[in-house]
């Protein structure tokens, strides 16, 4: 293990979104993909990830599908409440880290939403972080335009230091916990509150299927991009 993880490692899973943008009427990490929920296969992922000692995940005090995943009661998963947005349930889980792990615990922030991460990724990502933590994310490889006000081009960005921000996102507990206190608007990832707070987290290339499932469309790729996972040829067309 990277000497830097110098105490035990938490997976802080926020899973309180209600899928709006999915549209389908209930949250989207309940939705089907190849026989399981997409949580299900976000969490037999974690689960199955041997580094990590337990997995949090925040789950809306509204959510009556939670308790009917048989996942919900395996012995290395404890739940947090989640929040009014993704950061206030990380928070939370963080918070919970710390309880459990104590001043030399470090989090491994995943989204429920992203069912198809790959576990060498996540490796990668352990072995490359330093003290600042690090996050999983891709170079972009279009070219990016910024818009004015009227949705006409404002400039084009160079594309050459863009990179566009996964999950996991991997802190050390405390320091995670201390830049989630206070006004949580705009934050949309873990890294953006530590640069808030002048740490500057390392970019650790992963892999475009690590997709998050946000609109319709993304179920097909999901199921796409699992039958190339599993090397299924007759589901790839
Ligand atoms: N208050 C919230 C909002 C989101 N999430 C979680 O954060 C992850 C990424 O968020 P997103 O893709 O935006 O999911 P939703 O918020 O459910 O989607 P939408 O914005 O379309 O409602 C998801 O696993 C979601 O469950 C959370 O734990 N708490
Ligand atoms: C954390 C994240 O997945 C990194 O790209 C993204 O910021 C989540 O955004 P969302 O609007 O909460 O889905």
């Amino acid at each position: 293990m990277n000497p830097v993880i110098n105490g035990p490692l938490y997976a802080v899973v926020p899973a309180a979104g209600i899928g709006e943008r999915m549209g389908a009427g209930f949250p989207k990490q309940y939705l089907s993909l190849a026989g399981k929920t997409l949580a299900e296969h976000t969490l037999n992922r974690l689960l199955s990830f041997a580094p990590i000692d337990r997995v949090l995940v925040a789950v809306s005090v509204q959510d009556p599908w939670w308790p009917t995943l048989g996942v919900s009661t395996h012995s290395r998963i404890a739940t947090v409440s989640g929040g009014a947005a993704r950061a206030e349930s990380v928070r939370n889980g963080v918070t919970r880290a710390l309880e459990l792990g104590g001043e030399n615990a470090w989090v491994l922030v995943h989204d429920m939403a992203r069912p198809l991460v790959r576990l060498s990724d996540i490796q990668n990502l352990l072995d490359q972080t330093d003290s600042q933590g690090a996050i999983l994310a891709l170079p972009v490889v279009d070219t990016i335009k910024q818009a004015d006000d009227g949705n006409h081009i404002a400039a084009t960005l160079d594309r050459d230091c863009i990179w566009r921000a996964l999950t996991p996102q991997l802190f050390p507990a405390r320091a995670l916990h201390d830049a989630l206190q206070g006004d949580l608007a705009g934050i949309t990832d873990e890294a953006s509150a530590m640069e808030r707070v002048g740490r500057r987290p390392a970019l650790v290339a992963g892999h475009s299927d690590n997709i998050k499932v946000t609109v319709p469309e993304d179920l097909a790729l999901a199921r796409f991009y699992l039958a190339c996972q599993l090397g299924d040829e007759e589901n790839m067309l």
